[in-house]
């Protein structure tokens, strides 16, 4: 069965666990963002996986250098799943795995601005991580013509584990699993909407469906 992970784009950690708290009986991966780790730093991590003992909590460092020494950090802080950039050397993707190991966590590589997104996730899986996110960030979304039609079709042809990350929403979250992805990622679908909890109860019917 394929995972529901909530991105929270939120900034502060009161305004995060609110949001887990209304979401986490409809997900299974509760992300922590970047924006979110850099203003709140690792406490927030150590806060929502106390608050959420049962859920995997997913710090989104994106990880450019450094990769064994900021993953060890996060797992020591309580992540189940650190970020490493795709464009990083296989050396921080390398370091960050033998983090994960030591504490028996896992490292997600996220393929944002990378130009050919499945030779990389195919290249890194070798690594060892757990899986790779085929991922258009904020600005790329926010770029004119950007669909999410694209990461769905690099999905479909992986041939590895990913998840889908880029504007998943009710209305594609089925062809991400079609295409799938082992994990669809859903931030604003589900922190913007006026119902968060009814938008991320939807988004797991629709996975569930599949
Ligand atoms: O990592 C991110 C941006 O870098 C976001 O968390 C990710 O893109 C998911 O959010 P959304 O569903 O709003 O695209």
């Amino acid at each position: 069965m394929a995972k529901l992970q909530v991105a929270i784009d939120l900034l502060t950690t009161e305004e995060a666990l609110a949001l887990a708290a209304k979401v986490a009986p409809y997900v299974d991966i509760i992300e922590l963002g970047t924006p979110l780790i850099k203003n709140m730093g690792s406490s927030v991590i150590t806060a929502m996986k106390n608050a959420h003992p049962d859920k995997l909590v997913f710090a989104d460092l994106k990880t450019a250098d450094a990769g064994e020494l900021e993953a060890d950090i996060a797992f020591k802080a309580g992540a189940d799943l650190v970020t490493v950039m795709g464009a990083a050397g296989n050396a921080t993707i390398i370091g960050a795995v033998k983090a994960a190991k030591a504490h028996g966590k896992g490292v997600v590589v996220d393929t944002i601005g990378y130009p050919d997104r499945v030779k990389r996730a195919q290249e890194v899986t070798e690594l060892g991580v757990e899986f790779v996110e085929l991922h258009a960030g904020l600005d790329e979304q926010w770029t004119a013509g950007y669909s999410i039609q694209v990461l769905i079709d690099e999905a479909a042809r992986a041939g590895v584990p990913v998840s889908i990350a880029g504007g998943v929403n009710i209305d594609n979250i089925t062809a991400v699993i079609k295409a799938g992805a082992q994990v669809a990622v859903a931030g604003a679908a589900i922190y913007g909407a006026e119902d968060p909890a009814a938008a991320a109860k939807a988004l797991r019917e629709a996975i569930d469906a599949v």
